[in-house]
C-alpha cells in the first residue's frame, strides 16, 4: 500500500548546518498493516511522515501509494488518500465550530467545494453512529463547540474525522503525547478499534514503547535516518518494553549520548 524507495533528504545543503538525514531510505507497508515507528529525538520520524504526506518533497527517491507514484503530488492532493492526526489536539478540529459542523466538513472532504457544501442534516445519523464508536457520549453533544471539549475528547473526534472518509493511509504523529495517561490510553484503545474495524493502513509515530508493542502489527525503530530494528509477528509478540529499551540504549551509547 505504501512504498518509499531510496529516499534522500538533506537539510541546509552546503551550509555549516548541513544535515544528511535520509540517504537511500526505503520502507514498504502492506495494505491494512499497522506500523508503529519509534526512535530517538531527531532520528527522522516526523520527516518520514512529512515525506509520506507530501508536506516535504524529498531531494531524491520515490513515494508510492497503492502502487501509484505520488512523489510529485502536492500535499493537498495527497490529502484525498492520506489522513493525519497531530500531537496537538487543537490542530485536528476547528474550535469555534460544533462537533456536527466539524464532522460535516470532514465528510465533505472529497467534494469539490467542501466549505460551501454546508451542513448535511441527512448525514446526522451516520455522524452519530461514528461518534458512538468512541463510547465517549459525544453523539449527544453534537451542537457543542469543540473548544469546550477536553484534549482527549478532541483527539478522539479528530481520529473519527480523519477516518470518516476512509483514507488509504492514516498517519498518527504522536497523537497521544499531549494527553494525560488515562486519556492517552483511551485514545490509543479507540485508535486500535477504529483502525481495525475500518481496516486502515496506519503509520503511528510514538515515544510510548508499550503502545508500539501492544497495538501495532509491526514495529520499526529508527536511528539517524535508518531503520535499526524492524519486527513483526512472533518476534514482536515476544519482545518486552525492556528489550526495546535495551536496543534504544545501545544505539544511544553508540552515539555517545
Ligand atoms: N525543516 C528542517 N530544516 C532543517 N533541519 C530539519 C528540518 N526538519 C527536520 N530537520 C532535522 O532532521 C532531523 C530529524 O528530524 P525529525 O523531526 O524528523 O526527527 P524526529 O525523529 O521526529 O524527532 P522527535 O522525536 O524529536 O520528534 C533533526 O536533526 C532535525 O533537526
Amino acid at each position: 500500500m505504501l512504498k518509499l524507495e531510496n529516499i534522500c533528504q538533506t537539510f541546509n545543503k552546503n551550509t555549516i548546518n548541513e544535515k544528511v538525514l535520509f540517504d537511500g531510505f526505503s520502507l514498504s507497508v502492506a495494505k491494512d498493516e499497522f506500523v508503529s515507528v519509534v526512535g530517538s529525538n531527531g532520528s527522522g520520524k516526523t520527516t518520514l511522515l512529512n515525506i509520506v504526506s507530501g508536506n516535504l518533497m524529498p531531494d531524491d527517491g520515490k513515494v508510492f501509494v497503492g502502487g501509484k507514484d505520488v512523489t510529485k503530488l502536492k500535499n493537498y492532493k495527497r490529502a484525498k488518500n492520506i489522513a493525519r492526526v497531530f500531537q496537538d489536539p487543537s490542530l485536528g478540529t476547528c474550535p469555534s465550530m460544533t462537533i456536527f459542523e466539524n464532522m460535516s466538513i470532514a465528510d465533505n472532504k472529497l467534494k469539490p467545494y467542501n466549505l460551501t457544501g454546508g451542513l448535511n442534516h441527512k448525514r446526522k445519523d451516520f455522524y452519530r453512529s461514528q461518534l458512538e464508536l468512541l463510547g465517549l457520549g459525544l453523539e449527544d453533544r453534537m451542537d457543542t463547540k469543540t473548544r469546550t471539549l477536553s484534549g482527549g475528547q478532541r483527539q478522539a473526534l479528530a481520529l473519527i474525522m480523519a477516518t470518516m472518509v476512509k483514507p488509504d493511509i492514516l498517519l498518527l504523529d504522536e497523537h497521544t503525547a499531549a494527553l494525560d495517561p488515562k486519556s492517552s490510553d483511551i485514545v490509543m484503545g479507540l485508535t486500535e478499534k477504529v483502525v481495525t474495524e475500518k481496516k486502515i493502513t496506519t503509520l503511528m509515530v510514538t515515544h510510548n514503547l508499550r503502545y508500539a508493542i501492544d497495538y501495532s502489527d509491526r514495529c520499526i525503530m529508527m536511528h539517524e535516518g535508518n531503520i535499526h530494528l524492524d519486527i513483526s509477528g512472533d518476534e514482536k509478540k515476544n519482545k518486552t518494553i525492556a528489550d526495546l529499551l535495551t536496543v534504544f540504549n545501545e544505539i544511544s551509547i553508540e552515539c555517545g549520548n
